[in-house]
């Protein structure tokens, strides 16, 4: 039999909406894939022909892009802070649904016009993204690179703007801060290797068609 077929997913919020995704696709994961608390980072699934593995969101493009795995799930943010070439994303999952926003201290936005700005520093998880997004419109960006937790970064001096997903807005508010542009609107997709897509058609092509079907 053939390789079977590695689709990446990542941990956190997108694997609780991936797992009815996958069971409308046809993949039921053996139940360890769905709890946390499992150490086990491979998992079986009903098919012999496919398993799963179970990542950091970043990592999910980076196994898919160097084709350790064949396919993946991972969001729309993820694929515009790394612009693999590597990867094709031919599916819009239509889950984990926010946007990704530059956000300031309500203080500060109250006197602020962002289309005044020629420099701006930023704390975010998202430096490719943002020194893309402010070049084209012939901003400097100065990025400092956190992992989570930007919204500490403006009242505790690291930098005065951030750029993070908001959805609800609730982390904004709580910690004193407001929107003050939006960069994109963010949703999961379903990505593969581009090399792989071609070599294992046979295999892949049909898959790609089920999450086609799966979120019609
Ligand atoms: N508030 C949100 N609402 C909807 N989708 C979100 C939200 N936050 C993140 N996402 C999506 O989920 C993906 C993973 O985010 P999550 O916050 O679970 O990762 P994380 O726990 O910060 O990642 P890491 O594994 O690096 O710790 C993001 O890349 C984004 O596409
Ligand atoms: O607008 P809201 O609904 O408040 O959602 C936005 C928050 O969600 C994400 O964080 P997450 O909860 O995944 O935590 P983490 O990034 O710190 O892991 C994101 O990084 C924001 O902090």
């Amino acid at each position: 039999m053939a390789d079977p077929v590695i689709i990446a997913v990542p941990k956190g919020r997108i694997l609780e909406e991936a797992l009815p995704l996958l069971a409308r696709a046809g993949i039921e994961p053996e139940p360890a894939f769905a709890d946390e608390g499992s150490r086990a980072l491979r998992f079986a699934t009903n098919r012999p022909d496919i398993s799963l593995i179970r990542v950091r969101a970043f990592d999910v493009a980076t196994f898919v892009a160097h084709g350790a795995a064949q396919l993946g799930i991972v969001g729309s943010d993820v694929l515009e802070e790394f612009d693999y070439s590597e990867l094709y994303a031919p599916v819009d999952l239509g889950i984990g649904h926010c946007r990704i926003s530059v956000a300031e201290p309500a203080e500060l936005a109250a006197s602020d016009d962002p289309r005044e700005w020629s420099h701006v520093r930023v704390a975010t998880k998202y430096p490719g993204l943002t020194r893309r997004h402010f070049e084209a419109r012939g901003v400097q960006a100065e990025c400092v690179k956190l992992n989570g937790a930007m919204e500490l970064a403006p009242t505790l001096g690291l930098a005065s703007r951030i750029v993070d997903l908001v959805s609800s807005g609730r982390t904004l508010k709580e910690n004193g801060l407001v929107e003050v542009e939006v960069i994109a609107e963010v949703s999961a997709r379903l990505i593969v290797n581009r090399a792989a897509f071609k070599m294992r058609s046979a295999q892949i092509a049909p898959l790609v068609e089920a999450f086609r079907e799966a979120v019609r």
